[in-house]
């Protein structure tokens, strides 16, 4: 068995960790070796929770085996204390002779941060710097490389290709499985964002409840150009934002923010508050804005076995072939990727 392999082992374990548990941190899997023998393995498993080191760490019973082994870690350790204390701070008490590194931490409060106090503490350090574990983290590592959220489209079709029954209504088109598979997805996400025809039309909720969650909720976001929502009754609170150019509308409410210069702005703010990852769901009109002005990294059309007849609103045409699909409850989950659009 060789580094290569190792790691390997190492991102398996990164992979068993939950996008909807994790939310924010970084998926990140380890294993303890010494003479070629695994002695233990850890993952991160919820944020919030003991990282993945010290998940390895905790599962070895005799902590004299961890003398002079060797710790694989897919990504770096942290340096900084954060929610759970500095890993590598920890790491360094740990008598290990080396650790090797899937790839450097891009979150500034760390980036080869953890790396100086191995060193320091007299620990040979690696870095292999392979690419299959660079995809495990895609939000995490797209906000702290291009500083932007990650943008996720979403929406929901009949078989037909319409997003509603009638123009102007709203239609449920997801069963109880497929939407606890949306749920999942807002559960991972930062914030989630329609437009305003959306937030007129069908008063979302926008939260997770299809599933518990250990983490905050996703932020909601109305786009909201000409300030529509100005003379509604919603009862906004402090996790709703409105982007409006609207400077009346911006003035007089407490959540609207007044944004001029379009959808890249409304994501240039956002990462400013550190929303990492923002998921549209709709509708169609928002929808395609983002696919026009490639401000996307992901999308996902559930098409749902519900067949609407003819006079309702339209999905979107689209081209490109699912990076992957699979079957959630009602629907078939079509996962597309922008591969000009990603780190
Ligand atoms: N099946 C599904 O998955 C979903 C269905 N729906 C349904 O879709 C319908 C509403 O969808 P739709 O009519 O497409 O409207 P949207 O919800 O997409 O809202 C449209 C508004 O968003 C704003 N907007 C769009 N593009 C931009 C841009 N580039 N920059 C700034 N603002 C922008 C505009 O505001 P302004 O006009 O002020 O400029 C526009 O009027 C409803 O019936 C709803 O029930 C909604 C979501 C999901
Ligand atoms: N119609 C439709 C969806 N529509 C999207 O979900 C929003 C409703 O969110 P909430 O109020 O939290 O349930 C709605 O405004 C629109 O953005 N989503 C789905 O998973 N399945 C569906 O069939
Ligand atoms: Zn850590």
């Amino acid at each position: 068995m060789n580094d290569l392999t190792w790691m390997n082992l190492a991102a398996h374990e990164a992979a068993r960790g939950l996008p909807y548990k994790t939310f924010e941190n970084p998926r990140v899997g380890a294993v303890l070796v010494k003479k070629n023998k695994i002695i233990a393995t850890g993952y991160h498993a919820e944020f919030g929770k003991e990282h993945a080191e010290i998940n390895a760490f905790n599962h070895v019973k005799d902590k004299n085996q961890v003398l002079g082994a060797t710790l694989y870690v897919t990504l770096e350790p942290c340096a900084s204390r954060g929610k759970v204390g500095s890993c590598a701070e920890t790491i360094k008490g740990w008598g290990l002779h080396r650790v090797v590194i899937g790839k450097k931490d891009p979150n500034p409060t760390n980036n080869s941060k953890g790396i100086k106090i191995l060193k320091a503490a007299g620990l040979i350090v690696d870095v292999l710097n392979t690419t299959e574990y660079q995809l495990i983290n895609p939000a995490f590592d797209f906000f702290f490389n291009k500083q932007l959220p990650y943008v996720q489209l979403k929406l929901v079709t009949s078989q037909n290709g319409l997003v509603t029954k009638i123009v102007g209504e709203q239609t449920k088109l997801t069963d109880y499985l497929a939407d606890v598979d949306v749920h999942k997805e807002r559960a991972s996400k930062s914030a989630i964002m329609i437009g305003s025809e959306t937030m007129l039309i069908d008063h979302p909720k926008l939260t997770v409840r299809y599933i518990d969650i250990n983490h905050r909720q996703p932020m909601k976001i109305v786009i909201d150009r000409r300030g529509r929502l100005r003379d509604t009754d919603f009862n906004f609170s402090d996790n709703w934002l409105i982007y409006t150019e609207n400077i009346n509308f911006a003035n007089q409410c407490a959540y609207a923010k007044l944004v001029s210069d379009g959808l890249k702005g409304v994501l240039i703010d956002l990462a400013k508050q550190h929303i990492q990852s923002v998921m549209v769901e709709g509708g169609p009109s928002l929808i395609y804005s983002f696919l026009k002005q490639n401000l996307w990294q992901e999308m996902l059309i559930y098409t749902t076995n519900k067949i609407l007849p003819e006079g309702g609103l339209k999905g979107i045409s689209f081209n490109q072939k699912p990076q992957k699909q699979l079957y959630v409850g009602n629907a078939v989950k079509k996962i597309y990727v922008n591969n000009q659009g990603r780190v």
